[in-house]
């Protein structure tokens, strides 16, 4: 099966440097390496790749046991000598770690031979410990070998590129200090980490080495534009993102290194180990995720810090980051007032090792004390807007009542048959996934196709049929979503679904799973006689799997046959009350098409978890963009509620004062939208 590696990244950050003289990917033309490139791929869609059998650690141990092979139990790995070393002539130059150079990974069983480079999965591993021929390819860092062109361009770019140092204008030297925060960073610094300048894009240059100094990789280059009193960072990457993942300050680690700082920031790391001294490694793709090819590069510590950023998304990814690097070694550092980020800290004369010292142990048992748990209040009491979750662009009325998409939650959907469930949740998803919720869609009745048809229009909102020239460039921003496809069709048993749900957290970091429908798992549970029963089983295994995994699940459920002139309530949701007792939050698309014409439905939010507040607000089908967000012209008409049965209150939503509570619908702290400034017309 293929797969197409993801980097889970909002697209604008990674959208170039723009200027006249800017070509591809925002570099300079002279730079560029002719037209774009495009890649033909053997299937349009981010299909998941799911091990053929999902394996587990005590499987891994008992078959390495079984064929007599030694081994090391690590903390997210385990190692064993590499039966790919002699194949190698990319031998270790100190020749110390050829032995238990193969790292296993514990969660999926795809392995990594340090020193040969090779990798694969555990299919591969045990068909070359069997003598069944080697699977493994011999990969570079974790993937694949940059191509051909991408490595010339590394290095065109990289000869470009000077030390900020060497630049022959000192007023230059001193912009771009101030541009990127860096004026107490020492050139020694930049030395030490080989950052580079590149004038023409007025942009820093993060080079990424192979292990073992082999050479130069890729790079990120991040440029920086004032907005007001606040810098925005674009960063750019080659290889593009996804296709190649590396850790930044990876060639200054001893291998007696046994603690490491984490940061979400190739600036961050220049500004800890300035201050600190200590091993510091940054993420690729920041916060967005953290890859489990990386994980082998983070065996040998003992001990690592999160210090992922200064707000309550670093905050949450550095919770999940230490769940695969194993929380027992990990403490995090929190997001607060005199904790900002480390280049800030540094700025602003912080102490950062006394920072580190107040990181908090990622690891606590199962029952806490309030003691414990005083910090993570106070966060998300300190951070009311971020706490509340990450806001629909499309769907300010859904902010107003809902609040936000939170993590860890069970979103119930339903409506009446053929009254345009999937279209809308498709939508709701799509929204989000633009603005870097990890997505992963399960859709058991529609094909991915039509699915991936259906948000790509609803992505460029509007018709792609009359304007197919347009295809590509749409297609192409489509493609840099953070999207994956399970690839079922029809039914599936619950077991299976939920294997391959967790599976996508651990390797993509997925938020956000949308089942669509819930009954395409019932046909499997053999208990035809009690669907009722097998619904409640399926609805507890969703909500359990939200819980641990901290990953939001919108499960679409039919209705129960209804009048066709009553509206639906939560009580019309297929099954036992299970589904609106487990729901955080129900949702339910109202079809009144007899009453106000074929387009118009109306969105009902009756029961909301987090605050309570419930209510309806109607929704305009555009049957060309098969979008639901309101028109800007629209008046929206929230409606609160206090319950499905009784209006409490009717409010105007826009336009007047003391409305429905004003929320802004900028959010300045979530990941960019690249959607809400210019949907009309593509750009790259
Ligand atoms: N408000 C609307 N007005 C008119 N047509 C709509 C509306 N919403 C969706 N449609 C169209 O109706 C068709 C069915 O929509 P969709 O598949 O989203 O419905 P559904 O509720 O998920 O269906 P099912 O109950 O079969 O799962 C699609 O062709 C869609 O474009």
């Amino acid at each position: 099966m293929w797969v197409l590696l993801r980097s889970g990244y909002p697209l604008r950050i990674l959208l170039p440097l723009r200027g006249p003289w800017m070509g591809w990917r925002g570099l300079p033309r002279s730079l560029a390496v002719g037209p774009p490139r495009r890649r033909y791929r053997k299937e349009a869609l981010a299909a998941l790749e799911v091990p053929v059998l999902p394996v587990t650690a005590t499987e891994i141990r008992q078959y390495l046991r079984a064929h007599g092979i030694p081994f090391q139990d690590g903390h997210s790995c385990v190692r064993a000598p590499s039966p790919f070393v002699g194949a190698s002539k990319l031998k270790d130059e100190t020749g110390a770690a050829t032995s238990f150079s193969l790292f296993i990974d514990k969660t999926t069983g795809r392995f990594l031979c340090m020193t040969s480079l090779a990798e694969g999965s555990w299919e591969d591993f045990q068909a070359s410990v069997e003598g069944r021929g080697d699977g493994a390819r011999e990969g570079v860092l974790l993937s694949e070998a940059p191509e051909a062109e991408d490595s010339e361009e590394v290095q065109r770019i990289w000869d470009r590129a000077v030390p900020l140092w060497e630049l022959p204008e000192p007023e230059e030297a001193q912009l771009a200090r101030v541009m990127f925060g860096l004026t107490k960073v020492t050139d020694d610094t930049l030395k030490r980490f080989s950052v580079r300048y590149l004038r023409p894009a007025h942009s820093l240059v993060f080079p990424w080495f192979s292990p073992g100094g082999l050479g130069l990789r890729g790079l990120k280059l991040l440029g920086a534009e004032g907005q007001g009193d606040r810098v925005h960072y674009m960063e750019t990457t080659i290889p593009q993102p996804g296709a190649f993942h590396n850790l930044f300050g990876l060639p200054l680690i001893s291998r007696r290194d046994v603690e490491v700082v984490l940061t979400s920031r190739e600036l961050d790391s220049l500004a800890l180990s300035q201050s600190t001294g200590l091993p510091t490694l940054a993420l690729p793709r920041g916060t967005a995720c953290l890859p489990p090819v990386l994980l082998p590069y983070l065996e040998q510590f003992r001990r690592i810090v999160l210090w992922l950023g200064d707000d309550l998304r670093s905050w949450e990814a550095a919770k999940l980051f230490a769940r695969k690097l194993n929380p027992k070694r990990c403490s995090l550092v929190r997001p607060g007032d005199q904790q900002p980020s480390p280049l800030e800290a540094l700025n602003q004369g912080l102490n950062l090792s006394r920072i580190l010292r107040t990181a908090l142990p990622a690891w606590h048992k199962s029952i806490v004390s309030f003691r414990q748990l005083r910090e993570e209040v106070l966060g998300e009491l300190s951070n009311v807007e971020q706490a509340a979750g990450v806001r629909w662009s499309r769907f300010p009325d859904l902010n107003r009542l809902l609040k936000g998409h939170r993590k860890g939650e069970l979103t119930v959907f339903t409506g009446p048959t053929g009254s345009g469930k999937t279209t809308f949740i498709s939508e709701y998803a799509l929204d989000l996934c633009t603005q870097g919720v990890n997505t992963l869609w399960g859709s058991f009745e529609i094909s991915n196709v039509r699915l991936a048809r259906v948000m790509l229009t609803q992505f460029a909102v509007g018709r792609l049929e009359e304007q197919l020239d347009k295809y590509d460039e749409w297609a192409d921003r489509f493609e840099d979503l953070p999207l994956y496809f399970m690839t079922f069709h029809g039914q599936q048993s619950i077991r299976t679904v939920i294997d391959t749900m967790q599976h996508a957290v651990y390797v993509y970091d997925i938020c956000h799973v949308v089942i669509d429908n819930l009954q395409f798992m019932m046909g499997h549970e053999q208990l035809s006689t009690d669907r009722i029963a097998a619904q409640d089983y399926i609805i507890g295994a969703f909500r359990k799997f939200a819980t641990d995994s901290s990953c939001h699940v919108t499960l679409v459920i039919h209705p129960r046959k209804e009048d066709d002139d009553k509206e639906l309530q939560t009580a019309s949701i297929f099954g036992s009350a299970k589904a609106s007792q487990e729901a955080d939050n129900v949702l339910i698309l109202q079809d009144r098409r007899l009453v106000t014409g074929p387009g118009k439905r109306y969105l009902q939010v009756s029961k909301n978890r987090f605050d309570g507040d419930v209510g309806v607000f109607p929704l305009e089908f555009n049957k060309s963009s098969l979008t639901f967000s309101i028109p800007p012209k629209s008046k929206a008409r929230l409606k609160k509620i206090k319950d499905d049965n009784g209006l409490v209150a009717k409010k105007p939503s826009s336009g007047k004062k003391g409305a429905v509570p004003q929320i802004s619908e900028t959010h300045s702290d979530q990941a960019p939208n690249p959607n809400k400034a210019d949907l009309s017309k593509p750009s790259r």
